[in-house]
């Protein structure tokens, strides 16, 4: 187990906006190489860790634990003040009411990076922080809360955000924490190219399984496949690259999913290399009665559509499940959901 290296008050001063799993599981990694981070989070996960203490754990065996102070973690918002870089994990229906308390007590210039799933978080937080140095940021792995205060990150892969000088001195240390930070010119094709994964999360949600048993049944990966390649299709038109996030290019992902159950294992082994009890954050949200992100993952297709005078039936049909599956709780075997996007397909096509 490793041990958190003292934490300096003198070194620059990280606040995670949003303390949930991204947000718990990034500060608790951040803390444990010794940086000087300060979690702002609501009541219901502050009990949680007030009861049980921080600990992150990874696919390759890294864990750490700390007991976190009240400086520490705290639900109040004012301390984002002393913040000399922000990442944003609050999920996308929060992206509007975090920017404006952002807005109220963030001292101008500070960095801040959107660790959020969906196209237009950033330029959310942007528009409401026209003073702060605003970046998008992607990140490509599963953390799931496996146990009251422990957060795992489930399967491979590392954060990336938008090329901006003040996020240099922070290097060094997002890699000395075991969290390296690629930043990139294309942040555009990165967060396209996260979407098309994420394509999966509605699927996952209605499957009602984890996300691994979900992968492993083709009618579901058909579903997935057909929204991958309907949002191909449109970034085509749109002139929007794609960047290889997975071992398979992005192109050929739907090809992949759409392999029979034998093959695909073979092929894909490193996609199925995810914790048997993972599942994506869509889901959590359904179970928790909160909304969705749906509207900013299938949505933004829809609307990439528009922009393009084109349709998008099956995300489009995705978005729909979602929302009424929001109120009724329906749930859908792969065969079913299948039929369900094809004839949404068929009637487009017609
Ligand atoms: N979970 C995952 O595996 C992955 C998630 N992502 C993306 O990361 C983002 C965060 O997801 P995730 O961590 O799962 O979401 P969570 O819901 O677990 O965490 C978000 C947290 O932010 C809190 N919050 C919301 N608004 C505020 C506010 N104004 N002030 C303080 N706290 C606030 C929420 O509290 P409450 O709910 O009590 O309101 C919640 O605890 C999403 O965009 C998601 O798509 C990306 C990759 C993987
Ligand atoms: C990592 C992944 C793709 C898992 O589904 C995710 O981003 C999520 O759950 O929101």
């Amino acid at each position: 187990m490793v041990q958190a290296t003292s934490s300096r008050s003198s070194s620059p001063r990280i606040v995670v906006f949003g303390a949930g799993s991204v947000g718990c599981y990034v500060g608790g990694r951040l803390i444990s190489g010794g940086a000087n981070v300060v979690m702002i989070g609501r009541a219901r996960i502050g009990q949680t860790l007030k009861k049980h203490p921080l600990v992150v754990t990874d696919y390759q065996s890294f864990e750490f634990q700390t007991q976190l102070t009240p400086e520490q973690f705290t639900e109040d918002p004012a301390q984002v003040a002393e913040a000399d870089l922000v990442l944003v994990t609050v999920k996308s229906a929060a992206t509007t009411e975090a920017a404006l308390t952002l807005a109220r007590h963030l001292k101008p210039g500070t960095p801040v990076i959107s660790l959020q799933n969906g196209i237009s978080n950033a330029e959310e937080l942007r528009q409401h922080l026209p003073n702060a140095r605003v970046c998008a940021g992607m990140i490509p792995f599963n953390v799931v809360q496996k146990s009251p205060g422990h957060f795992h990150h489930g399967t491979e892969g590392h954060l990336m955000a938008e090329r901006d000088d003040s996020l240099d001195a922070f290097l060094p240390l997002f890699e000395l924490c075991g969290l390296p930070l690629e930043l990139r010119d294309d942040m555009k094709s990165v967060m396209w190219s996260k979407l098309l994964l994420n394509l999966n999360n509605p699927i996952n949600a209605l499957s009602n399984v984890p996300l691994l048993e979900e992968l492993s049944d083709r009618s579901y990966r058909r579903c997935l496949a057909a929204a991958q390649r309907e949002t191909l299709s449109l970034m085509g038109h749109a002139g929007i690259d794609t960047i290889k996030l997975t071992a398979i290019p992005m192109r050929l992902v739907p090809v992949v999913m759409s392999l029979p159950d034998w093959l695909f294992k073979r092929l894909a082994s490193r996609m199925l290399a995810i914790d048997p009890i993972a599942r994506s954050s869509m889901w959590e949200d359904l179970e928790a009665g909160r909304p969705t992100e749906v509207d900013w993952i299938n949505g933004e297709v829809v609307r990439l559509a528009e922009t393009l005078n084109k349709s998008a039936p099956v995300n489009r049909r995705l978005t729909e499940l979602v929302h009424e599956c929001e109120k009724t709780r329906r749930r859908w075997p792969g065969d079913e959901l299948l039929a369900e996007l094809r004839a949404a397909l068929r009637k487009a096509n017609s």
